[in-house]
């Protein structure tokens, strides 16, 4: 039987919370796998990016009407109805009822009938409570966010500015184009304020365009965009880009580079064709070449100074990536951060043996921690006697915080994102 909207969201609801899937990929194959039509991809998409990045804020508003937990599916299909109920306009309270009364039913045959009377009977209550029209008083639910990564927001940033991150990432995340080819037009777009290559919008599906397909621009986020020029290419540069699946930033180093070359690690066989995939498309791939490896060993394999610049841009707890991916949030324990400031450190260390002298290299990250951001290079330069670091400028000084650029979802409306710049004496 072919499945509907609802349905489908429903799917991979569960398999996020159950199976643990990641939200994209899981999203991804059910709208591969379903024949649905091409109007109700972007509500399914609404639907699981919605649920997802408010599900406790949802279990709020119905829990003091359920007497025991609902089993898992269960919970997820009132989640699921409450979020249209409070946050589609456009979606009618019954149709959104009825349609949730019909999965139940569907769901079980044994139990469907008991199901759909039951959820038929929460939703009915939800809509007469008190809670309806009500806010949590915590943030935690309120914004659906871990108490882990709530605390350290606020240690870090203060009460104010967390509170303006949390706001900022309620709203839906624009799409960001880089421009390949410099007189490329793209309809529906604005230039970035950030980067000079940039151009953004609030929402399309710019992949599907024949502009993109043909390379003359790409998909990446402005905050990234601003990686590549604080290598200094001049075109003939040997570089190493330790840590580069899919290729974002090795294909816009290969924009500057005439007789240069780019070596493009990543320890995944997939991952590899993905660089491969995006430096076809882009028309880069002579500039580029990719090889399997553990960016840990980039010493132990390349030698001592063969690259005339380097980029690491880290394994890392991507919480800048929670407007886009927001089943990140739910993924953290507090080792993970330790866990990977360790391998930061490492990659940079083994990185820095085999940068020439004279050499750049760039650290970046898509997380807004200090742990992996200004600890490590702190970390890095004081065991790194022959670095140093360079100041970063950017003609929008609020971007830029002790010499590094570190920008937080509010600023901008971008991912939140970390550079800093060293130079090898
Ligand atoms: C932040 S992503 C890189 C994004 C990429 N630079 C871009 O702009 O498209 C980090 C990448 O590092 C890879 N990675 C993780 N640990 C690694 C290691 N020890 N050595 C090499 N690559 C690693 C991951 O597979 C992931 O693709």
């Amino acid at each position: 039987m072919k499945k509907n909207a609802r349905q489908v969201a429903l799917d991979v609801l569960n398999d996020v919370f159950t199976n643990d899937a990641y939200a994209n990929i899981s999203l991804d194959r059910h709208l591969r796998e379903n024949e649905l039509d091409e109007i109700d991809k972007p509500f399914v998409t609404a639907l699981v990016y919605g649920v997802v990045s408010k599900k406790d804020l949802l279990e709020w508003y119905t829990e003091p009407l359920l007497k025991k937990a609902p089993k898992p599916w269960l919970q997820m299909l009132i989640n699921l109805t409450v979020y249209q109920i409070q946050f589609m306009d456009k979606v009618p309270t019954s149709a959104a009822v009825d349609e949730a009364v019909k999965i139940a039913k569907n769901h079980d045959k044994h139990d469907g009938e008991t199901a759909g009377r039951f959820i038929n009977g929460v939703l009915r209550n939800f809509m007469r409570s008190e809670r309806k029209d009500q806010e949590p008083k915590t943030w935690e639910i309120k914004y659906s966010m871990p108490k882990l990564l709530l605390d350290k927001m606020v240690k870090q940033f203060g009460g104010k500015r967390t509170g303006a991150i949390l706001e900022s990432l309620e709203s839906p995340s624009h799409v960001s184009l880089r421009k390949i080819d410099p007189t490329v037009e793209v309809a529906g777009t604005r230039p970035s304020e950030l980067s000079p290559v940039g151009l953004v919008a609030d929402h399309g599906n710019f992949a599907a365009k024949q502009d993109f397909l043909s390379g003359r621009y790409t998909i990446q986020d402005e905050s990234s965009q601003l990686v590549a020029p604080q290598l200094e290419l001049q075109g003939d540069e040997q570089i190493l880009d330790a840590c580069a699946a899919p290729g974002g930033k090795t294909t816009h180093m290969a924009t500057y580079l005439t007789s240069g070359h780019i070596t493009a690690l990543d320890l995944y066989d997939h991952k590899l064709k993905l660089i491969n995939d995006n430096a076809a498309r882009q028309g880069v791939s002579d500039k580029i070449s990719t090889k399997k490896m553990d960016a840990t060993q980039i010493y132990e394999n390349f030698g001592k100074e063969k690259f005339d610049r380097i980029l690491v841009d880290a394994p890392c707890s991507g919480i800048g990536l929670i407007r886009r991916k927001p089943d990140i949030r739910y993924r953290k324990d507090s080792s993970d951060f330790s866990n990977l400031q360790k391998i930061q450190l490492e990659i940079l260390d083994s990185a820095s043996k085999s940068l020439k002298k004279s050499g750049i290299m760039v650290y970046s990250t898509c997380t807004i921690f200090d742990e992996e951001n200004f600890d490590v290079i702190k970390a890095f330069l004081a065991n790194h006697q022959d670095f140093e670091q360079v100041t970063i400028s950017h003609e929008k000084n609020d971007i830029i915080t002790d010499g590094c650029i570190f920008l937080t979802p509010e600023m901008y409306h971008t991912d939140g994102f970390f550079v800093a710049k060293f130079r090898k004496n």
